[in-house]
């Protein structure tokens, strides 16, 4: 497993690293005979021929030295080169799988963010490794077995006993060594949500958002201590692991002396009693300490890291499979889309609530339909559903007679454009903001303008250094910060964009929520002139005043429509609609709300 990613490494590399390595490898066994060499010709050679006899071992000793330093010189920008093909690869596959799932109900798993977490090749503690490090670990450890072959043969020249006497603990170290790695990683990961919450109270403790709250509430001290609690509660056993770890070790490295010292002590024994040759003595020493070395417990740490990595990509991508491409994808035709939900139920994977509950609703060709309703009752899961982002439990979407299902998810997404509550604002250009509106088509000028003058976002163009380039975040250079009400026109021109390039189903979820009550009324009433008779508007706010202009309007209750009808309709009804309208024309009355703009805006 750990050597899959090496297919993403160019055969040139790869091999040119590989020869590399196994020459690294070869050299202690060759410096190991070179040093015998030498001590052997001392031993022999006396006076005038002392110096012509060394002369070639020599040559052949400092060769070797030399052959070490370059080599390492060469090895090290090539392993480089090699890891970031090898993390590319990885991350770039990483981010390809989890965009590549239509719905999103697999990545708000908290499962899917540890695992994202802990498969992505972006090591943030001394536990994790990339898949890289481990491809690299385990080249180096291959290699190092013909090493291991040929310092083992130096030594099988003395005796063949001494061979196994020190690889075997030597081996059989590093492969324990490895396992108590894994364990201490899988112990960490198990610890993961603990070092979650402690980074929430870090983040809140560090942002200058959230630092208002930890002033004036006087947090700081009860969130430091949670800090603490949960970092020590991610720490403590590890800790307990770690030291109980570092005491085997000792003992495991001292079993490794005395076998070394059983091999050591009768070669440099017979050295001194003249029974075997110094050469021979020198050679043993030297190959047998580079068989000890020949084990990098590094490597050993690189690899468990990234099998962690790698078991966690396997996981992962059993969570988010790649959907299967299938034959015969039903299109929507261009032109206005009549969308239906037929009996659709929903609930949120992992719980029990039915959130929508057999409901049946009419999404009507160039309506502008507003769905209100009290805080949870679900509208927002219904745009969801509709934007494709969920799939039905129960009944189905159609738009112009196709099931949803069938539709392939990009032809449905150019034909509907949604605003979320929870928009993002993105550190790019204003025309870029925009333009993420409709990301599959070329940027069109003359839409991107149409869709600023919809979103009464012209004025706020003009105030900006660079126009359409200028940043929108202050963080970049010439960039700026916007009002939160400036974004809702930005994000509404993006929305609007959209429409101007194809779509014909806009969804707006709270999308005036920030704006002022003069601005939001312009908005809207340039947004009815501008959307023709062929595109659709949902619209979802708690500002019933908002709402009333509406074509039709449904109250969503209990998981399911329970009115329907015009203002005037619904208001002479005298259901809940009515209800929620005269408690808000009540609150404005009072002045709570927008006091000005009460009379401009038609409350009676
Ligand atoms: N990702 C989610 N996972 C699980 N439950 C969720 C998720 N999102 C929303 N819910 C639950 O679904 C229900 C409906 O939420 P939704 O956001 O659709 O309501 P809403 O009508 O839009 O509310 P609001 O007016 O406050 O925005 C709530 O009980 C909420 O807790």
């Amino acid at each position: 497993m750990l050597l899959r990613p090496l297919r993403t490494v160019p055969r040139p590399l790869l091999a040119g690293l590989s020869l590399l390595l196994l020459a690294q490898a070869l050299l202690p066994a060759a410096t190991a005979l070179a040093m015998g060499q030498l001590i052997g010709r001392a031993e022999r050679l006396t006076g005038d021929g002392l110096l012509g006899g060394l002369l070639w071992p020599l040559a052949a000793f400092t060769v070797l030295l030399l052959a070490a330093h370059l080599l390492e010189s060469f090895i090290e920008p090539l392993d480089w080169l090699l890891k970031a093909r090898i993390v590319g690869a990885h991350r770039a596959a990483l981010l390809r799988r989890a965009v590549s799932v239509p719905t999103i109900g697999g990545l708000e798993q908290p499962r899917t963010q540890q695992l994202v977490q802990a498969a992505s090749a972006d090591p943030e503690n001394w536990t994790e490794r990339t898949p890289a490090d481990g491809a690299a670990a385990q080249l180096r450890f291959i290699t190092a077995a013909c090493g291991f072959v040929a310092s083992s043969a130096v030594l099988a020249a003395f005796a063949w006993w001494a061979v196994p006497v020190i690889l075997l603990p030597v081996v059989a170290l590093r492969i324990r060594f490895v396992r108590r790695f894994t364990e201490l990683i899988r112990q960490w990961l198990t610890r993961a949500d603990q070092a979650q919450q402690g980074e929430v109270w870090a983040e809140a403790l560090t942002s200058p958002n959230s630092g208002k709250d930890v002033r004036t509430f006087g947090l700081a001290g009860w969130m430091l201590a949670e800090y603490r609690r949960h970092l020590l509660g991610m720490f403590e056993p590890l800790w307990r692991r770690t030291v109980h770890t570092s005491w085997e070790n000792i003992g495991h490295g001292l079993v490794v002396l005395v076998c070394l010292l059983a091999v050591f002590v009768p070669a440099a024994a017979g050295g001194a009693d003249g029974t075997q040759s110094a050469a021979v003595a020198t050679a043993v020493l030297s190959a047998g300490w580079s068989l000890v070395s020949l084990v990098d417990y590094a490597d050993g740490r690189d690899v468990a890291g990234a099998e962690a990595a790698l078991e966690a990509t396997a996981e992962l991508e059993k969570l988010l499979p790649v959907p299967v491409p299938r034959q015969g994808d039903q299109t929507v035709h261009e032109g206005p889309l009549h969308v239906r939900f037929e009996g659709v139920s929903f609930r949120y994977p992992g719980t029990e609530r039915t959130v929508l509950d057999a409901l049946d609703l009419d999404i009507r060709p160039g309506e502008l339909l507003a769905v209100v309703g009290l805080n949870g009752a679900g509208k927002s899961t219904l745009i969801k559903l509709l934007s494709g982002l969920y799939e039905p439990t129960g009944g189905r979407l159609t738009a112009n007679g196709t099931d949803l299902a069938d539709l392939a998810p990009d032809a449905w997404r150019r034909r509907i454009s949604v605003v979320f509550q929870d928009f993002v604002r993105y550190e790019l250009s204003a025309a870029d903001n925009v333009t993420l509106g409709q990301a599959s088509v070329l940027r069109d000028d003359t839409a991107l303008e149409a869709a600023a003058r919809d979103a009464g976002l012209t004025a706020v163009l003009e105030r900006l250094p660079l126009g359409w380039d200028t940043p929108l975040a202050r963080s970049r250079t010439d960039g700026v910060d916007l009002s939160g009400g400036q974004w809702q026109q930005v994000v509404l021109a993006r929305a609007l964009y959209a429409v101007h390039t194809g779509a014909r189903l806009l969804v707006l979820d709270e999308p005036t929520a920030h704006l002022d009550v003069r601005t939001e009324f312009d908005v809207f009433d340039r947004l009815a002139r501008a959307r023709g008779h062929d595109t659709s508007v949902v619209l979802i706010s708690h500002r019933l005043s908002t709402v009333r202009q509406a074509d039709r309007i449904v109250l969503l209750d209990g998981g399911r429509i329970t009115e329907s009808g015009s203002h005037d309709e619904l208001i002479a009804r005298q259901g809940t609609y009515a209800e929620m309208f005269a408690i808000q024309a009540e609150r404005f009355r009072r002045g709570h709300e927008d006091r000005i703009e009460e009379g401009e805006y038609g409350i009676e």
